[in-house]
């Protein structure tokens, strides 16, 4: 059966990925509260669709740090693609490109980050943890400059990885052919081994990712890259201030798609509150639950600049390699395009609060 909207590439990768695999990708933490949250703040949503106006072109396109997308979409930084298909990282950054999108490589990536470099035709990012050893830090971050990506963001919502109850259940570890290949062997030794009651990932987190840092670090940071700094998982206006004091250029409010704390509030539900408190001083992305092109919208309308999607580009690649992922997202700028045309908003300027009941 051709899939036909997201949900049938979920569908398939549920019944086609080995078990421990898919609980991974699909799974949150804790009772799965906030994974819930993120798709069902969508579904609440309610549009307000103005008639007769010329929707005759509808034009999806957006400008973000500099870089021109023919939609206002992002892949999300997400470790191991090739988990679910051999071609890994260089079908997903060939499948952004395609479609226009942004595409956010995580610093967990199993491919080369020059050899993404060498096959994107579209703008990449570079996300990073805050490892314990900087020097390791800072040569990533060279290459990333060296190799073209455009910003770095900084993921802030993980001093440590949450407790996943599949992975844990599970035993998920990566297998053998899997290796987040920027970074040294020694530095990624530990994530091979569960122990007692700690998934691999979050045994290696605790030994690996710095838990100490605060605001006042950035700067160090900041001094040692010329790349824009974007920080991803702020969930509060506290902390959106915060962000624009300490000169950040962009923000990313995300639960790590119901991930990190279990029991914060969907993101769509919080991104109001966060961009009320930017007041234009710097671009807000939102991730977490987007599923369809009226999602996509909805961000945008709440004062989005750009939505990054994550579960649905592995279930895509999963499905079909580059074509599926690029399917997925090519499929979520159609829908996008549609429900711009039947909202009676042909630009992606004129989404605004009046598009939401
Ligand atoms: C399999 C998987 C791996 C992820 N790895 C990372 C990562 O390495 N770094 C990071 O900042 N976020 C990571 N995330 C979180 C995503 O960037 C994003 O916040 C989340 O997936 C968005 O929610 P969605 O999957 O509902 O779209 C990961 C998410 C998934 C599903
Ligand atoms: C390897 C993990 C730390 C990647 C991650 O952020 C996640 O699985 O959510």
């Amino acid at each position: 059966m051709n899939p036909l909207h997201v949900g049938d590439y979920a569908d398939h990768a549920k019944a086609t990925l080995a078990g421990d695999v898919l609980g991974y990708l699909d799974g949150g933490s804790g009772a799965e509260w906030t994974l819930r949250a993120n798709t069902a703040a969508y579904q609440r949503i309610r549009l307000r669709p103005r008639v007769l106006v010329d929707v005759g072109t509808c034009d999806t396109s957006v400008d973000l740090l500099g870089s021109s997308l023919a939609a206002p979409l992002g892949v999300a930084p997400m470790a191991y693609h090739r988990l679910v298909h051999e071609d890994g990282e260089l079908a997903t950054v060939k499948a952004a490109g395609a479609a226009g999108a942004l595409f956010v490589a995580s610093i967990f990536a199993s491919t080369d980050l020059a050899e993404m470099a060498a096959v994107a035709t579209g703008p990449l990012w570079m996300q990073l943890y805050w490892l314990r050893d900087r020097p390791a830090l800072l040569e990533l971050v060279g290459r990333a400059e060296r190799a073209g990506y455009r910003a770095l963001v900084l993921t802030v919502d993980a001093p440590r990885v949450a407790r996943r109850h599949r992975d844990l259940r599970s035993g998920f570890t990566l297998p053998p052919h899997v290796r987040a290949v920027n970074l040294s062997r020694e530095l990624m030794a530990e994530s091979h081994l569960a122990a007692a009651g700690v998934s691999a990932i979050e045994r290696h987190s605790r030994e690996r990712f710095d838990p100490t840092i605060t605001w006042a670090d950035l700067a160090w940071l900041r001094d040692r890259t010329r790349l824009p700094l974007v920080l991803k998982g702020i969930l509060t206006a506290e902390d959106a201030r915060l962000a624009a004091e300490h000169e950040v250029d962009a923000i990313v409010v995300s639960n790590h798609g119901g991930r990190q704390l279990d029991g914060v509030a969907a993101t769509a539900d919080v991104l109001a509150e966060v961009v009320a408190a930017i007041a234009g001083r710097l671009p807000v992305l939102v991730d977490g639950g987007v599923r369809t092109g009226a999602d996509v919208l909805k961000a945008l309308a709440l004062g989005a600049a750009a939505v990054l999607v994550g579960r649905p580009v592995l279930w895509g690649l999963a499905h079909s390699g580059a074509a599926g992922a690029e399917h997925v997202l090519t499929l979520l700028r159609e829908e996008l395009a549609e429900a711009m045309a039947l909202c009676g908003r042909p630009t992606t300027a004129q989404l605004d609060r009046s598009v939401l009941g």
